[in-house]
């Protein structure tokens, strides 16, 4: 298969990974972002078209000259702090900027998208692993904001005939194996990320949140799943919904948790650096557990998570070290 697909936040740290695999699969990634939280740099495998997914004039610019035969959409604001401080931002953006987006795609005679949504749309745990049955309660305005536009996918599907494939990642991590692209968030709240940064000597030293959860160390159990791993999954869904298929959700995880001690000794491991954890209180919004049924995507897509916790962290280690040369170079 092949076509020119418009990845919507596509200069973002899973949209760059995609694109990636999605020029290895023979599609022509065409990259809309408006650049508040993606790097220029990372756009290496198409083209970037700079604009924002709220702004509807430009994107009927952009889907007429490049002609799309898909949308895939990671355009978002992420933070799930920033989102109980500015909750009307991430409606605003998450909520208002993907109907825009979904209605120029329309306009534009696209019929099907791929939509990046999350684990954070179930909320707690009612049981475990969680299906894509499982409940969803989100505890956020952030997980909100992607729960709605899950619902309103379901309506366009239903009554528009737009179809879409919605992806609950559970926690990306890792990095392009070559070293070409990474997760470079400003600022960085990710636990993968800061110890790196603190193994550098970046930081001076890690916060480890709460280690009084009822789980096997104390600490907060999560499913990291590798960022190519999730990647190859859009590609799968990408032909899925171009093969005809219905409008369907998701789970991406590999299905085993770790615990964020477990998460630091597998990073103190492959860095050979020790450094400082100290024990701070629980954060705000974290749940004690979530790990991904991923059956689904097994049996329909054909995935299977393929890279390790320790191919996570030693891609993430290649390019936040030389992220540091960089910088320093
Ligand atoms: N990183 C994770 O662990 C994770 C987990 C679950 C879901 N997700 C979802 O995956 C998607 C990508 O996440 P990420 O970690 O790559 O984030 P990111 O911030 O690196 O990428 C988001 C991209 O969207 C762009 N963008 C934001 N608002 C825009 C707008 N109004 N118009 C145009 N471009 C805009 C940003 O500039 C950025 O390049 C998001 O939708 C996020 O909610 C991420
Ligand atoms: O400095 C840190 C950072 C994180 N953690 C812990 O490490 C685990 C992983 O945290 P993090 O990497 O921040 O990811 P999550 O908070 O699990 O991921 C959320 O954040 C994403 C937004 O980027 C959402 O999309 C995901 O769905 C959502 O689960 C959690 O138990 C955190 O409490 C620490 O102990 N110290």
């Amino acid at each position: 298969m092949s076509g020119v697909v418009l990845v919507a936040g596509g200069a973002g740290y899973v949209g760059s990974h995609v694109c990636l695999a999605l020029a290895q699969a023979g599609f022509t990634p065409v990259v809309y972002d408006n650049l508040s939280n993606g790097h220029a740099a990372f756009v290496q495998w198409g083209a970037l078209e700079q604009g924002d997914i709220r702004d509807a004039a430009r994107l009927d610019e952009v889907i007429a000259l490049h002609k799309p035969v898909a949308l895939l959409h990671f355009a978002a604001l992420i933070e799930v702090g920033e989102s109980i401080k500015e909750p009307g931002r991430f409606y605003e953006n998450n909520v208002a900027g993907a109907v825009t987006l979904i209605e120029a795609a329309r306009r534009g005679s696209i019929e099907c998208m791929v939509f990046s949504s999350t684990c954070a749309t179930y909320g707690d745990p009612v049981r475990l692993p969680m299906d894509e049955t499982h409940p969803q309660a989100p505890l956020n305005p952030y997980g909100r904001s992607k729960l709605m536009i899950e619902q309103a996918l379901a309506d366009y599907s239903t009554y528009a005939s737009f179809r879409s494939v919605c992806l609950r990642y559970f926690n990306a991590a890792g990095a392009d194996e070559e070293g070409r692209i990474g997760e470079r968030h400003e600022p960085e709240t990710h636990a993968i990320p800061l110890a790196l940064q603190t193994a550098l000597g970046q930081r001076s030293g890690f916060k480890l949140f709460g280690d009084d959860y009822d789980t096997r160390d104390g600490t907060a159990v999560r499913d990291y799943i590798h960022v190519m791993d999730l990647a190859d999954a859009h590609v799968r869904a990408l032909k899925y919904l171009l093969d005809g298929g219905q409008t369907t959700a998701f789970n991406l995880g590999t299905g085993t948790g770790t615990t964020v001690k477990e998460l630091i000794e597998a990073i103190q491991r492959t860095t050979n650096k020790p450094f400082e954890v100290e024990i701070a209180p629980r954060r705000p919004g974290d749940a004690p557990c979530l790990v991904a049924d991923n059956s689904r995507a097994r049996e329909v897509l054909g995935w299977r998570p393929t890279r390790s916790l320790d191919d996570i962290v030693q891609s993430a280690w290649r390019w936040h070290a030389a992220e540091q040369d960089r910088s320093a170079g």
